[in-house]
């Protein structure tokens, strides 16, 4: 809640820092601003009367309406501070119709929840409930909740402040440019203010996560599939406002896993992805199992698995050199003593 005395008496100096994008509404105002360092009341007092009467004829009214354009801005730009910290799954109905097998599932910001089930089982259709932000109004007749409560219908009709980021599987630029301006011109629509630097970040991160590095100035249309990924998963992580983030199918992307995953929960979102890896799944604080149409579990990672996790990261990362051997045309070489050890024991 913006306070109308706050805007009255604070610089319009620091107000201009705080909302970058009222200097332009001032201008067009043609309020005569030859001193930032002064607030709007002192401008105001400053006014002669036949001013006063074109400008500004009332403070309070300017200063309203002024607020109002401030928080019309921030909606457009998703940058409120009503951050959200938790999102809550109520039970529905599985395909038969059956009552779901759980009370509540709620998701702190921060964390990350892994979605197993075999092939049809309806994976897609819980993101999609929460896409939707349902209640009641989906196939599966579950509801969502917001931070407790039942969410604000602007997560469903606001264009710009998305509750949801969606990284697919399948990715295809249609546009040609290096992948510097790309970045650039997501940060302009959301008239960062920073943004040199921002732009400088997503693509050394995405670069950190892809196999392959590239250049600021590459095509995007020239960027891999994996690539291509790191730099939409770099984006979504630093860029996007989107408080929830669902992915899918992380595995075969080609990208450092773990980093991603670390780079977007180090941004304070709620992360689901949909996996049949056993490293995501365990990568994951608890996971949720669907059958049917339903949910029937959910389960948190334990210790021992977390141990298990370390073990299978030793197999990932001989698959990994594998792999890259193969890339490289080397022969491929049976285990080693030692690594029959690491693996085995
Ligand atoms: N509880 C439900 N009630 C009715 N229909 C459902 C329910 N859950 C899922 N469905 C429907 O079942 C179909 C398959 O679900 P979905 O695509 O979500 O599966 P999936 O697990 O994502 O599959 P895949 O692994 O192949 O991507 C969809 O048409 C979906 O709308």
């Amino acid at each position: 809640m913006i306070k109308r005395n706050y805007i009255k008496n604070i610089s319009v100096k620091n107000l201009i820092n705080k909302y970058p994008f009222i200097e332009s509404y001032l201008e067009e105002q043609d309020l005569p601003i030859k001193n930032k360092d002064k607030t709007l009341t002192e401008i105001y007092q400053n006014l002669s009367l036949e001013e006063r009467e074109e400008i500004m004829y009332d403070l309070d009214g300017f200063v309203d309406q002024l607020i109002a354009y401030i928080k019309n801005m921030e909606e457009f730009l998703g940058t409120t501070e009503d951050r959200v910290t938790s999102l809550t799954l109520l039970p529905g109905l599985n395909k038969e119709g059956k009552e779901e097998n759980f009370d509540e599932i709620t998701i702190e910001a921060g964390e990350i929840v892994s979605i197993v089930g075999p092939t049809g089982s309806g994976k897609s259709r819980l993101l999609a409930d929460i896409e939707w932000t349902a209640q009641g109004d989906t196939p599966t007749s579950r509801h969502t909740l917001i931070d407790g409560q039942v969410p604000d219908k602007k997560w469903r009709l606001s264009g710009n402040k998305k509750l949801v980021a969606q990284l697919s599987q399948n990715m295809n630029f249609v546009m040609d440019l290096s992948v510097k301006d790309f970045i650039r011109l997501h940060g302009e629509s959301r008239l960062v203010k920073n943004l040199d630097e921002i732009v400088a970040r997503i693509i050394q991160e995405a670069n950190e996560l892809a196999g392959e590095k590239f250049p600021a100035d590459a095509q995007i249309t020239s960027l891999s599939g994996g690539q291509s990924r790191a730099l939409m998963i770099a984006d979504t992580a630093i860029l996007s406002s989107s408080p929830i983030v669902l992915i899918d199918e992380i595995e075969n992307a080609g990208i450092d896993r773990e980093k991603a995953l670390d780079l977007l929960v180090g941004e304070d979102k709620i992360v689901l992805m949909a996996t049949h890896d056993p490293i995501l799944a365990l990568m994951a604080d608890k996971r949720i199992i669907i059958n049917n149409g339903g949910i029937v579990e959910q389960i948190e990672t334990t210790n021992e698995e977390k141990e298990l996790l370390k073990e299978l990261k030793v197999i990932d990362n001989k698959l990994y050199n594998y792999r890259e051997n193969l890339r490289y045309g080397k022969q491929l070489e049976r285990f080693s003593d030692s690594d029959k050890k690491a693996l085995i024991c």
